[in-house]
């Protein structure tokens, strides 16, 4: 469905039991909310399931850019509030991990647990993310798919057929909504707010994340009191893609150990 918020519009797809403990799902840089497909299937009975496509991704609306790290917040924090969502476990990818930080700094009232998977307070340097935009606003997103393919999967998995519907979903993305979205990465700068969270927090690294690697995921994870770590060896970037069973099989754990599931 299409979920009207004034300014902006956002694709949301909701899935699972319309009345569960809800669970919010932030995708990644040139990807949609079908980043989760593998992952819902696999989760537990009875929980409310909500993604959506990040401004400027998939069926959302794409303003001109560039946009703010705060605006992507805001648009998380609008959405919640229109599906009456409360105390949802919210999980993000990459750029969709740093909303989650931001929008637990923002509205505690919103979130309850984290899952920040493959991301970090902050990711890269300003001169790196304004390279990405010239490269892209130059040649387009096929211009860097190889180099975006290299970082999202290991080398075993890019061998796989199936690289070539995520590589299509990237070529696919408007080049203004990606490049407003670099913009938002490299202004941000999340280590002093995050270090204030102290919610329940899951962070996520692949063993061959070429954008965020372990070492990075893991010091955002050790700013936050009481949370805890996980390896997926063998993925990198997009995890949930490469290695859905064992990724799933985080997220459930989690979700129990916080008493997220219902019984
Ligand atoms: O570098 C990439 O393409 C991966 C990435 C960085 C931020 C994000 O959301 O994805």
């Amino acid at each position: 469905m299409i979920v009207d918020l004034g300014d902006i519009s956002l694709r949301v797809q909701e899935d699972g039991s319309e009345t569960g403990p809800p669970v919010v799902f932030a995708n990644s840089l040139g990807t949609t909310h079908a980043l989760w497909d593998q992952i819902i299937p696999l989760l537990p009975n009875g929980l409310r399931l909500i993604r959506y496509d990040m401004r400027g991704h998939g069926g959302s609306d794409v303003p001109t850019g560039p946009y703010s790290m705060g605006a992507l917040i805001r648009d998380a924090e609008r959405l919640l509030d229109h599906l009456q969502v409360r105390d949802c476990v919210f999980i993000g990818l990459s750029i969709g991990g740093m909303v989650a930080q931001g929008l637990a700094t923002k509205r505690l009232d919103l979130v309850r647990g984290l899952v920040l998977s493959n991301t970090a307070a902050k990711m890269g340097t300003a001169q790196m993310w304004q390279d990405r935009i010239d490269a892209i606003q130059k040649d387009g997103l096929a211009g860097i798919a190889d180099s975006v393919m290299e970082r999202w999967f290991s080398k075993r998995f890019r061998m796989s057929p199936e690289v070539a519907r995520w590589r299509q979903m990237l070529v696919d993305t408007p080049v203004d909504g990606y490049a407003g979205c670099c913009a938002a990465i490299a202004g941000t700068d999340f280590y002093t707010t995050t270090a204030g969270l102290t919610l329940p927090t899951l962070a996520i690294a692949g063993s061959e994340d070429g954008a965020s690697p372990p070492d990075l995921v893991r010091e955002t994870q050790e700013l936050i009191k009481g949370s805890r770590f996980q390896l997926i060896r063998g993925a990198g970037h997009l995890p949930c893609v490469e290695q859905p069973e064992v990724y799933a099989d985080a997220l459930t754990e989690f979700l129990h150990s916080i008493g997220h599931v219902p019984a």
